[in-house]
């Protein structure tokens, strides 16, 4: 970590005593070193490549002095570290459409977005069979759980697969639930990011993505979960860049336990890519924050 401005500085007071400290002259030199600029590989869309290189050493406004800190890897929760590492004023909903979207995905969005409940002009609700499921920051009016567990989402806290801020590169998805059939669908477009072989998603983003749908979907039913188990068969590659549907049903609920199951199928659903079963377990509260 560098302190080259203020707001780092203001980052680096609130986490001293938590696992920071200041690194002598030497060290900071090691770590310089360490970080020197690496052009990561091309990207899978020959229209968008480019040379990714991280500018270093930081070259910030002149007369601001750069420090380096070591942040030691304490046993501290990220629940417990989210207020301060996210503070920005107002969530935003990073399931509604942008640029980034093929036609495709914006058309398939459509079609589930129609089905869902409006609000009319006179205030009130027109039921729809499908709901959309606003993103992890901007969804606590929609969650079961209680106080408790809406003081932990409260947070501004993004879930990973939103923290990638170039629109289009990671993980674009929306995701609808139809709470009667207790099913959900999630439209998912995988950026270059997601890359494992050459042009087609990585196991483990497909595996994050199965996992968030089916966990997210989990929540929307019994409040705070947790995954205990979950076994994913890859049945056929999927291309970067295309559109697919993750499709997640409950098949049942024994007491805390939800199994889930799950398919990732091509947008017409002719080709399956993936299948997977899950195994939640509802939590109470103080289980996320270690207490
Ligand atoms: C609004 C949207 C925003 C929210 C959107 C969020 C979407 C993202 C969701 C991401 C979710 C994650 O990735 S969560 C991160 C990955 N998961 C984890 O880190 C979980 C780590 N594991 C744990 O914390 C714990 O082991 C738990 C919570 C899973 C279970 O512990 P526990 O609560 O003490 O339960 P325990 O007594 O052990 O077990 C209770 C019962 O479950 C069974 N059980 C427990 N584990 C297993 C297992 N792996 N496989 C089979 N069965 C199991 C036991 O046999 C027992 O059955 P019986 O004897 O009663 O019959």
């Amino acid at each position: 970590m560098l302190l080259c401005c203020r707001a780092c500085r203001t980052m680096f007071s609130r986490l001293w005593g938590r696992g920071v400290r200041l690194l002598s002259a030497p060290e900071a030199t090691a770590a310089t070193a360490f970080q020197s600029p690496t052009p990561l590989p091309p990207t899978w869309n020959p229209d968008n490549r480019q040379d990714h290189t991280i500018p270093f050493p930081f070259s910030g406004a002149s007369g601001m002095r750069a420090v380096m800190v070591e942040v030691i890897p304490l046993n501290i929760r990220p629940f417990t570290m989210a207020p301060w590492l996210f503070s920005s004023s107002q969530p935003r909903d990073y399931s509604l459409p942008n640029s980034s979207w093929s036609s495709e995905m914006q058309k398939l969005y459509e079609h589930y977005n129609n089905m869902c409940e409006v609000d009319t002009e006179g205030g009130n609700k027109v039921k729809g069979a499908w709901r959309r499921l606003p993103s992890y920051n901007s969804c606590l009016e929609y969650v079961t759980g209680g106080q408790g567990g809406s003081k932990v989402l409260q947070q501004e806290a993004r879930l990973f697969t939103r923290n990638i801020e170039e629109q289009g590169a990671g993980f674009e998805y929306v995701v609808f639930m139809k709470k009667h059939e207790k099913t959900c669908i999630c439209v998912f477009q995988p950026g270059h990011l997601l890359e494992g072989p050459p042009g087609y998603v990585h196991g483990g983003a497909i595996a994050t993505m199965i996992d968030s749908v089916t966990g997210t979907h989990a929540t929307y039913l019994s409040g705070l979960i947790m995954t205990a188990n979950l076994t994913i068969n890859y049945r056929s590659p999927i291309p970067l860049g295309s559109v697919v549907l993750v499709h997640s049903s409950l098949d049942k609920v024994e007491g805390r336990k939800a199994f889930i199951s799950c398919q990732v199928t091509s947008s017409d659903g002719s080709k399956l890519h993936t299948e997977a079963t899950g195994l939640f377990l509802k939590v109470d509260v103080r289980h996320l924050l270690g207490a």
